[in-house]
């Protein structure tokens, strides 16, 4: 069984992650892209599914090669190409094939940490024979000096003692499904290398220790002394070439940290919250899809909102708006380049048809994402179905328009270069959003229900016309002044006529309802109205009164347990961290700073001991929901860090 979603690492090169348990199995990769198929997909399901674990074999049995193997005992009747693994092994011309069974549980580390400002993992254990760490990285690729193939890097190091360790892989391709062909390589120097071949795919594992095969997966038992440095490296190639280069693990390792700590030395935030948001600023480079400028929203799928039940989506997309809004937190933390990057993916993305924008994309720019289930996984915890692809592509969502708008914005004000193709895009996006902001939508939640008049849509359809208009003002563009100035008072109007419930003093989910939802919170962030206007206040004290769990942290709007909620879903969530960010944001807005400091100290708190942070706080099982690590969930932290900074004459921005 898979981990806590909070007892995950991620360590990544910027084209693809892993998840690293606590007891040092890599439960999810995906090779080479975060959308390509997961080599390791024991996260969705079980050890069957393929993990490579490393860690000290006690207190776990350590199961000895069976000595005299009966070569009877192949029954050539039962033919399963997986049989190729096991045979592939022996080296002594006899065989017997063993059925799979879930390898030993591992003790979790004793405690783990990344290696200062850097996306290299180190967890240790304290054993009775001695200590020993285990080092997991991937080397940044594509960069000019740097390979261009994936490569996890694992290095296992002595630390007192002598203790005895094992590593154990089962690689399965296409997420759990094919049990590729395995067999092993001799090389010059007498060594061998294992390589698992299933279609286009090919998988080396490279280590200093001797592999046997059992139970169609790859052992490696060795011992490790203190002082002692002893490495293993998986590396993905295309089907069809040779043998890759065996890493230098060491050198791969101190490239990696000086990659990090160049990149983290960026960073111009100094203020008081500088660990959190470094963490967080880390995370969101992982999630950067280097080749070209996409950001995934979080490197998994199917990581359920409510463990047990259906809401599982695939994150490994490039949304609009979760990338302009990482894009911003870039930005105002100093870094050009991811934001110069972004805007080129945007602008080839919608290239040639911007009327027809979509709301994500690929990390590519493809538009094909089509929604599929992978029904032999068992998913998370029994959450089904484990999905691939997002039907959320297909939607209207109005909002995306003033996240894109205000991201261009931002990053024309923050002095990125201008680029005219980004301002005639701003242009034909104005023209279209005239024609089509009063139109009913899916919303920023993305709901499977009936289209509505979201509340939240039209606001930030007003923050597109706002910006155009404050762009065409501040700089020599041109543009039909006087007729979005109407526009935008028309949109405003329309809003407060029928978003806002005189009644009980709130903005409302959408025209004419009575529910509430945590997006109004970004009235007064966005600036559609101040602050201290008696509508921002009621819906802020509306939102504490209706939406907040019993632990002080926000839903996104009220679900209706078994039954198909507003949303178009059957089952609850938990609290939406994004939202206990801006409530904390508004608070400070409305001087109410104490508080906002409180409930940030509290979001904090609950990221896991790595820093990390899922979509979604569960408070009745207090434990991290939905996908991780997630993008939708460290730009606010930044973005409130700076906000309670800048607040509190904290010296540091
Ligand atoms: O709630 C149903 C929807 O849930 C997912 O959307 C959420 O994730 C997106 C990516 O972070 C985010 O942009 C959006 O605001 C969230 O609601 C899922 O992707 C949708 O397919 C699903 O309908």
């Amino acid at each position: 069984m898979a981990a806590r979603i909070e007892d995950y690492a991620l360590v990544g090169d910027m084209q693809t992650a892993a998840l690293v348990s606590r007891d040092g199995a890599v439960d999810w990769l995906c090779l080479p892209r975060f959308d390509s198929p997961a080599v390791f997909a024991g996260l969705l399901g079980t050890d069957e599914h393929g993990f490579w674990r490393i860690g000290p074999a006690e207190p776990m049995p350590v199961a000895e090669p069976e000595a005299a193997e009966d070569p009877q005992a192949f029954d050539a009747g039962a033919f399963d190409a997986s049989i190729f693994q096991a045979v592939s092994f022996d080296d002594s011309g006899s065989f017997k094939v063993l059925p799979p069974t879930a390898a030993a549980p591992a003790p979790p580390s004793t405690r783990r940490r990344y290696r200062g400002d850097s996306l290299i993992l180190e967890q240790e254990w304290d054993t009775p024979g001695g200590t020993v760490r285990v080092i997991d990285f991937m080397p940044p690729r594509g960069l000019p000096e740097r390979g261009a193939v994936p490569q996890m890097i694992r290095i296992v190091e002595g630390v007192s003692g002598t203790v005895r360790m094992r590593s154990a892989v089962r690689m399965r391709f296409s997420y759990g499904r094919v049990v590729p062909w395995v067999h092993r390589v001799d090389v010059d120097g007498g060594q061998t290398r294992t390589v698992a071949v299933a279609g286009p795919d090919s998988v080396w594992l490279d280590g200093a220790a001797e592999t046997y095969g059992r139970n169609l997966t790859t052992y490696a038992d060795f011992t490790v002394t203190a002082g002692e440095r002893i490495s293993f490296a998986l590396t993905w190639q295309p089907s069809h070439l040779g043998a890759p280069d065996q890493p230098d693990a060491e050198e791969a390792l101190a490239f990696t940290e000086e990659f990090w700590h160049d990149w983290v030395a960026q960073c111009t935030y100094q203020g008081p919250y500088r660990e959190a948001v470094v963490r967080s600023l880390i995370t969101l480079k992982a999630l950067t899809y280097a080749p070209t400028g996409g950001i995934v929203a979080a490197p998994t799928t199917s990581l359920p909102e409510d463990i047990g039940g259906v809401r599982n989506w695939d994150y490994r997309f490039t949304w609009l708006r979760d990338a302009t809004i990482t894009l911003s937190s870039l930005l105002r933390t100093g870094y050009r380049d991811e934001a110069r990057a972004w805007r080129e993916w945007l602008l080839r993305a919608v290239a040639g048809d911007p009327e027809n924008l979509q709301i994500m994309y690929g990390i590519a720019g493809e538009r094909e994402l089509s929604e599929t289930t992978l029904d032999w996984l068992p998913g998370y915890e029994g959450s089904v179905p484990v999905r691939i692809g997002n039907g959320a592509a297909d939607q209207l969502q109005l909002d995306v328009y003033g996240e894109v708008v205000e991201a261009l914005h931002l990053a024309h004000m923050t002095g990125l270069a201008r680029n005219d193709h980004a301002h005639m895009l701003q242009l034909r996006l104005i023209s279209w959003l005239e024609q089509h902001w009063n139109k009913p939508d899916e919303g920023i939640w993305e709901v499977r229900g009936p289209r509505r008049h979201f509340v939240h849509s039209k606001v930030m359809a007003w923050v597109a016309v706002d910006r155009t208009i404050r762009m065409i003002e501040q700089t020599p563009h041109e543009g039909p002044l006087e007729r979005w100035r109407e526009l935008r008072d028309t949109i405003h109007a329309d809003v407060c006529e029928y978003g806002y419930d005189a009644e009980r003093n709130t903005f409302t989910q959408s025209y004419g309802s009575k529910e509430l939802d945590a997006s109004l919170l970004v009235i007064p962030q966005v600036g559609f109205l101040p602050p201290d206007d008696k509508r921002v206040i009621g819906t802020i004290e509306a939102v504490q009164r209706e939406l907040l769990t019993p632990d002080g942290f926000v839903l996104r709007y009220r679900t209706n347990g078994e039954e198909e909620g507003g949303d178009g879903l059957p089952g609850d969530e938990g609290a939406f961290l994004a939202c206990s960010f801006w409530l904390a944001d508004d608070l400070a807005m409305i001087g109410r700073v104490g508080e906002a400091r409180e409930l940030f100290d509290r979001l904090l708190a609950i990221r896991n001991d790595l820093g990390l942070l899922a979509e979604e706080w569960d408070p009745r099982l207090q434990r991290q929901v939905g996908n991780f690590p997630q993008a939708f969930s460290h730009v606010p932290l930044i973005d409130t860090a700076l906000r309670l900074t800048a607040v509190g004459g904290l010296p540091g921005l």
